[in-house]
């Protein structure tokens, strides 16, 4: 049954997760501040942040402000945030969940992922990429993932977190924690577009009741030169000469079209943006359908084109943990 206009899928345990969700990743505290306000209004009540994006005590005013005026309740809002890469040792989960809910202003967030599969080695809570003294990136080449995801688990257990869940991990790295699990990961957040649908990774996460999550949805456009990779013709989905078409046809826009795309495939969405109309945008994405030949036409618009490879942290692409040099 096609239930795409719901607003919600189910996540775990009877908690639903909201499809669309606001992005904050390169979003100042004052952008973050506007954006997650225009959202609230425009009717999101799910935001994605990380400890990493640095924003989450902005985002934690705002949502104080809607609660104490009134204007909204705790529990209509889902909150994910994520465990830095420096997190990744079952010893540090707590504090760093800790510090994510006193930044944010919580008592406790509706899911809690792992960032990355591969931590990285440091003290301080606000250095995030630790270096040694050649300036390399200082890798964990030791941490142990099924002790990681008991660390998690506590936290569910503890209430700090509603549900847990990975980011950027692989089949073969969510297996094993799918294996030895006491509660199963809820969610996988990852890269996923027209143009790197993840046909596989969804159909595996589809067995296993694990809801997917798409970042960069609307292909991440602009956030770094992918010139070397891709030639000077970066392809970019927002200008798909046949997403444009679709879009016509519904007096959508190309971005509504792209978004409308993953909902029906049943993977919630968290498009980024600053701009009050485009947020407003985003979320117009309830009022059509797509039909069985336009979900066709945009599946085979698929280029598998990964443009989140984590090879701006040096050392990453050889860890032996890296996700992305298997097929899914
Ligand atoms: N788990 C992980 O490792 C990762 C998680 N994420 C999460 O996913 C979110 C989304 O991914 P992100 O990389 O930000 O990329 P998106 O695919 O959401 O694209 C964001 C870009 O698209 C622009 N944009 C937004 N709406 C529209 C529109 N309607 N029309 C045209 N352009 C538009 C934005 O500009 P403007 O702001 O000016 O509107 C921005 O430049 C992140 O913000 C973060 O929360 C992202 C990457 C990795
Ligand atoms: O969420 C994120 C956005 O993508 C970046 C990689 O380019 C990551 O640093 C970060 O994990």
């Amino acid at each position: 049954m096609d239930n795409s206009h719901q607003l919600h899928l189910n996540l775990f345990n009877g908690q639903l997760i909201p499809r669309i969700g606001l992005g904050t990743w390169q979003c100042t505290p004052d952008e973050v501040k506007e954006a997650v306000n225009a959202a609230l209004e425009a009717g999101y009540r799910h935001i994605d942040t990380a400890y990493l994006y640095q924003n989450e005590a902005a985002i934690g005013e705002v949502i104080q402000e809607w609660i104490n005026s009134g204007k909204l309740k705790r529990q209509e809002l889902f909150i994910t945030t994520k465990l830095p890469f420096t997190g990744n040792k079952p010893e540090k989960v707590e504090h760093f969940l800790k510090l994510s809910l006193e930044n944010l202003k919580l008592d406790y967030v509706d899911l809690y992922l792992i960032h990355f599969p591969i931590g990285f080695r440091g003290e301080d809570d606000h250095d995030l990429f630790p270096r040694d003294e050649n300036g390399r990136l200082i890798l964990d080449f030791d941490s142990n993932m099924i002790t990681l995801w008991k660390a998690m688990e506590t936290q569910v257990e503890a209430g700090r977190a509603k549900a847990i869940g990975l980011s950027n991990f692989n089949s073969h790295q969510i297996e094993r924690i799918v294996q030895t699990s006491r509660i199963k990961p809820a969610n996988l957040q990852v890269e996923m577009h027209a143009y790197f649908q993840q046909k596989r990774l969804r159909a595996y996460c589809k067995k296993h009741d694990i809801v997917v999550c798409a970042y960069g949805p609307l292909g991440s456009k602009g956030r770094v030169d992918l010139s070397a990779r891709f030639g000077p013709q970066v392809p970019d989905v927002l200008d798909d000469p046949v997403v444009a078409e679709i879009a016509n046809a519904h007096m959508k826009t190309s971005a509504q079209v792209l978004l409308r795309h993953l909902i029906q495939l049943k993977v919630v969405v968290i498009p980024k943006s600053v701009s009050q109309s485009r947020i407003r945008e985003n979320y117009e994405v309830f009022d059509f359908v797509l039909t069985a030949n336009e979900m066709e036409k945009l599946s085979q618009l698929d280029k598998n084109n990964r443009t989140f490879i984590f090879d701006e942290y040096d050392g990453v692409p050889d860890h032996p943990e890296y996700p992305f040099i298997i097929p899914y």
